[in-house]
């Protein structure tokens, strides 16, 4: 038995164990380790784990698991909680660049404690007959429109199974974001987000409402889209480039430091 020392984030609703993993210690291929401290029962519970690294020329590093202990692709939430851990841990101050699963990111923290996180820009997006719309935001998304007052009371869990693992996406997988229009302009988008990985609902998904807005901009919405998911509020900026790409993408919302502790493994 050794004592692990961890942190515990959240970014509106979507949880993570955050490690400072600076002397690189973990073994990030212990999988088994990775689910147990994700587990909600036997270990400390989280959608995801972070480890904060040392890199050669940026702030930091972040090598982002899912809850099924496996590295997934770039995790939006995850990575302003991390941006806020970096700042907890006196890494950086306001402003880093570190780099993630898809590549190098930029953000700041504003005066109010919300991050600021520059995505990459986004080629395209693709129609997929029966399905929606998909996107990749650094992870795959599919985004599905829904009839207003829909969203409510749908089975996110069996419906966002059923594409993921239709024949289609079954061998990569993908995250599903099902979208309600505001029905006033001042009014969010709302979401609510099957994620691969996890392979449930999970409160919010930060690089699925940014996948949702751009996808949102062909519907009218325009730069910056407010978007509401269980968790709590997004916003995204962009600017749409004429052949149908985005760039200046920047997801924005809080991070907060929930508690920190130890645990056994
Ligand atoms: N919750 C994350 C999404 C992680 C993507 C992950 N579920 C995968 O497909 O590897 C976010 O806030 O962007």
């Amino acid at each position: 038995m050794t004592t692990l020392p961890f942190h515990k984030y959240q970014g509106t609703g979507n949880d993570f164990v955050m490690l400072d993993d600076r002397a690189r210690q973990f073994d990030e291929h212990d999988h088994h380790l990775v689910r147990h401290l994700c587990d909600r029962r036997l270990g400390i519970g989280a959608d995801g784990l972070v480890l904060l690294r040392n890199h050669p020329e940026l702030d930091f590093e972040m090598v982002y698991f899912n809850a099924d202990g496996y590295v997934g692709s770039m995790c939006g939430n995850g990575s302003r909680c991390t941006v806020a851990f970096a700042k907890y841990l006196g890494v950086i101050q306001d402003q880093t660049r570190f780099q993630a699963a898809d590549g190098p990111h930029e953000a700041h923290i504003d005066a109010e404690g919300i991050v600021h996180l520059r995505m990459q820009d986004v080629l395209g997006q693709q129609e997929v007959e029966g399905h929606g719309v998909f996107l990749d935001t650094g992870s795959p998304h599919l985004v599905r429109f829904m009839p207003s007052s829909s969203l409510v009371d749908l089975n996110v869990f069996a419906e966002g199974r059923a594409v993921r693992y239709s024949d289609l996406f079954r061998e990569k997988g993908t995250n599903v974001n099902f979208v309600e229009a505001p029905v006033a302009e001042e009014q969010p988008w709302q979401v609510r987000t099957y994620e691969r990985g996890v392979e449930d609902e999970t409160m919010s998904c930060g690089t699925g409402v940014t996948a949702v807005a751009l996808a949102a901009s062909r519907r009218g919405a325009s730069s910056p889209v407010h978007l509401r998911t269980r968790g709590g509020d997004l916003r995204v900026a962009f600017e749409a480039r004429p052949d149908g790409s985005f760039t200046n993408v920047y997801l924005i919302g809080p991070a907060q430091r929930v508690y920190g502790g130890t645990i056994e493994v």
